[in-house]
């Protein structure tokens, strides 16, 4: 099947494998006979670019109702395995399923309409002039500014079901431009959401906001985690202070590798933190929220 899409783009990086043959690396990898409950799964997973490594050996596997959060210092390799989640990248060794599909076999410009996905990248893309409401809508059209004079009248009452949701209803008919820091990432978890994904990405989500604007942003994301409706989620941090109540899993990244993954409450521990970010830190819980410092 081709993975050329829409815009005539060339697919993202596979590994060769197309002579038919099972190579040393995939015969090492796990499958798991049954992939239904799982929106992802990865096994001997590594990600090599020049002589970096920027994940190795990774296992990992997120099921439909699991909310986890990925937590690491910079450079650890977050975005990387979260690009992977997204589709947007292939591994160089092992096996990655999501959606029960693998990646390297699968149309992945189908696949990635099932998944939401924002990042500070995707906030760089929009256009200033973009309407708050077009910004949203416009995901169902899986385009990133104004292509149509109007939409659908479900889509818009749709993107103004989920603006008024993420507590800025009152924005819709501003421009993308004019909107603050939290306001814009509120504005694309909204997106991310439009054409209900079934796996919903979040890279750094309340990274440059205020302190009032992360509480706000974490509680949002907090209804988001207890509504069983909502889809399985993944969140990227650095900071233990931003994972929202309601997430359940946690996974630990240092240097490309996996430190602890599992129950948020099994793997957060301050040894574990220490492990990860490489000095004595110290871990102290305040309700269902997390607060960490150095020792
Ligand atoms: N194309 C590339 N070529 C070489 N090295 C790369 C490439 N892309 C990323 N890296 C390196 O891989 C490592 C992991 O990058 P990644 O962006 O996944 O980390 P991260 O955990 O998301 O970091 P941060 O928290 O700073 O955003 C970094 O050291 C980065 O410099």
């Amino acid at each position: 099947m081709s993975e050329r899409g829409p815009g005539g783009r060339a697919p993202a990086e596979r590994p060769g494998r197309d002579n038919g043959l099972v190579s040393a690396q995939e015969r090492e990898t796990v499958v798991p006979e049954n992939l239904d409950d799982l929106v992802i799964h990865m096994s001997g997973v590594g990600v090599r670019r020049g002589g970096n490594k920027l994940l190795a050996d990774l296992d990992w596997s997120v099921e439909l109702d699991e909310r986890w959060v990925v937590l690491g210092p910079n450079g650890a390799g977050k975005t990387t395995l979260l690009k992977l989640a997204a589709a947007e990248l292939h591994p160089t060794n092992g096996a990655v399923h999501v959606l029960g599909e693998r990646l390297g076999r699968v149309n992945v410009f189908e696949l990635r309409t099932r998944i939401g996905f924002t990042s500070a990248a995707l906030n760089g893309r929009v256009p200033p002039e973009e309407t708050v409401r077009d910004v949203v809508v416009s995901a169902g059209y899986a385009v990133l500014g104004r292509w149509r004079e109007e939409y659908e009248t479900l889509d818009t009452e749709r993107a103004d079901e989920l603006l008024a949701a993420l507590g800025i209803g009152h924005l819709a008919t501003r421009t993308y431009g004019t909107l603050s820091e939290g306001e814009r990432k509120r504005t694309l978890i909204a997106r991310s959401l439009m054409t209900d994904p079934e796996l919903l990405l979040l890279d750094e989500p309340a990274a440059g906001l205020d302190l009032g604007g992360r509480e706000d942003l974490v509680a949002r994301l907090s209804t988001l985690a207890f509504d069983p409706d909502a889809p399985a989620m993944v969140l990227v941090t650095h900071h233990v202070e931003e994972i929202p109540p309601g997430f359940t899993h946690a996974l630990l990244l240092g240097e490309g590798r996996s430190v602890a993954a599992g129950l948020i409450d099994d793997v957060l521990t301050s040894e574990n933190l220490s492990a990860t970010f490489g000095q004595e830190l110290l871990l102290e819980r305040s309700g269902d929220r997390f607060f960490a410092r150095r020792r």
